[in-house]
């Protein structure tokens, strides 16, 4: 079904606005219209590359009729008072991820969105990958069997790269380094998959880095379903995204190719899914033979469809977007239990950390 686009306006216009905006722009049930950054340089270079106007500051740009809604790309810090504003302005909110990094910013950021009834989301994308999807339908299926536990990592070389006075680098804007920074992906996609997680075990150390600033990292989650996973994230080597999914049935892995992860519409090609099972399954343990077998993956585009969910409930095809405040604030309390959990020595339950 079509409509009009919804006229949306760009704030934070860093690396990732940019990529978002593209991915905008391969939608026709959005539209850029306007964008906002403090520094005047960065202004310049978006409004020309994506065609909007400029707005030299957040208020004017607030009082605009014509902007429904707001993409928000600021630092992580800087989403709840942003988010703040742009919901008292009756303004709909994408914040790309995470949320915020501590529960006061992402409780004031919930109560923001439902005092004024604006349609909200968080850009937890990597549950859309074409594999992450198949996964769950596998599951969903009995096609695999039951899951005990699931295996992931996401990490990438930017902690050897950070420099002081990096956003990334300063332990209160990104807590645990790649685990908010890449890995908050795989807790959303796990809990997604396997329901809520309620206690946490992690070590994190700083490592290959010129800044003081966790760079790797290792937590143990388990489910309320009393299913286990295992979350890896690092900043000290070349990309790494996979996920293995182990099954009384069969084995899962799935690997994607992370220099593609910034091309949303191609980067299902550059991911592959196998299942692992039993050719023959006789009583002799010795004498059981696997094979494995390709799953295709269809192409997506996980960043243009988070923005056409979030288009669609503005114009109410939808009751709200798939993904919500109170997923996102638990997808930040199990980040926010591992590094308690580092510093402690001791497994962390999320009701305490949702407590506090
Ligand atoms: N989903 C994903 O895969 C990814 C998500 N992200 C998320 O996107 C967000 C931005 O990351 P990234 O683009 O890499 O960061 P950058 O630092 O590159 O860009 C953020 C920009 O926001 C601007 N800014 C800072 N404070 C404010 C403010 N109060 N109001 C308006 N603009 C402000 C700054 O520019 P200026 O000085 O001009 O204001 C800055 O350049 C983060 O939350 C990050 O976690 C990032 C990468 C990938
Ligand atoms: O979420 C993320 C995924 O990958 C990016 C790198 O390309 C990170 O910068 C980011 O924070």
């Amino acid at each position: 079904m079509s409509y009009e686009p919804v006229r949306v306006a760009s704030i934070g216009l860093g690396r990732w606005a940019n990529i978002m905006a593209n991915a905008i722009e391969r939608s026709e049930k959005l539209k850029i219209v306007a964008c906002y950054s403090r520094s005047v340089g960065k202004r310049e270079a978006f409004a020309a590359k994506h065609n909007c106007e400029i707005e030299d500051n957040l208020e004017s740009l607030l009082k605009r009729d014509d902007i429904e809604g707001v993409i928000v790309t600021t630092p992580n810090d800087q989403h709840a008072p942003v988010i703040e504003a742009a919901a008292a302005a009756g303004k709909h909110v994408y914040v790309d991820k995470p949320i915020a990094v501590s529960l006061d910013h992402a409780r004031r950021i919930e109560k923001a969105v439902r005092d004024a009834g604006v349609v909200f989301t968080v850009g937890h994308s990597a549950r859309r990958l074409a594999g992450v999807r198949k996964i769950k339908e596998l599951m969903d299926s009995g096609r695999i069997g039951e899951v005990s536990m699931i295996e992931t990592n996401f990490s990438n070389e930017r902690g050897m790269e950070l420099q002081p006075g990096n956003w990334r680098g300063d332990r209160l804007m990104a807590p645990g380094g790649p685990l908010t920074q890449l890995a908050v992906h795989h807790v959303d996609s796990l809990q997604y998959l396997l329901g809520p997680v309620v206690r946490v075990f992690s070590f994190m150390k700083s490592m290959y880095t010129p800044v003081d600033q966790d760079t790797a990292t290792m937590t143990i989650c388990e489910f309320a379903s009393g299913k286990l996973a295992y979350i890896g994230a690092n900043w000290a080597s070349p990309g790494v995204f996979f996920m293995n999914v182990y099954a009384t049935k069969a084995t899962l892995f799935y690997d994607l190719d992370f220099g593609w992860w910034s091309k949303a519409d191609v980067v299902d090609d550059h991911s592959k899914l196998i299942l692992r099972e039993f050719t023959s399954k006789g009583d002799d343990p010795d004498n059981r033979f696997l094979h494995d077998v390709p799953v295709t993956l269809e192409r997506g585009d996980m960043f243009r469809e988070q923005f056409e969910d979030f288009a669609d409930s503005i114009r109410g095809l939808k009751a709200a977007p798939e993904i919500d405040a109170a997923q996102a604030i638990h997808n930040i309390a199990v980040v926010l239990a591992a590094v308690e959990s580092s510093k402690t020595g001791k497994a962390v339950e999320i009701e305490d950390i949702l407590k506090s």
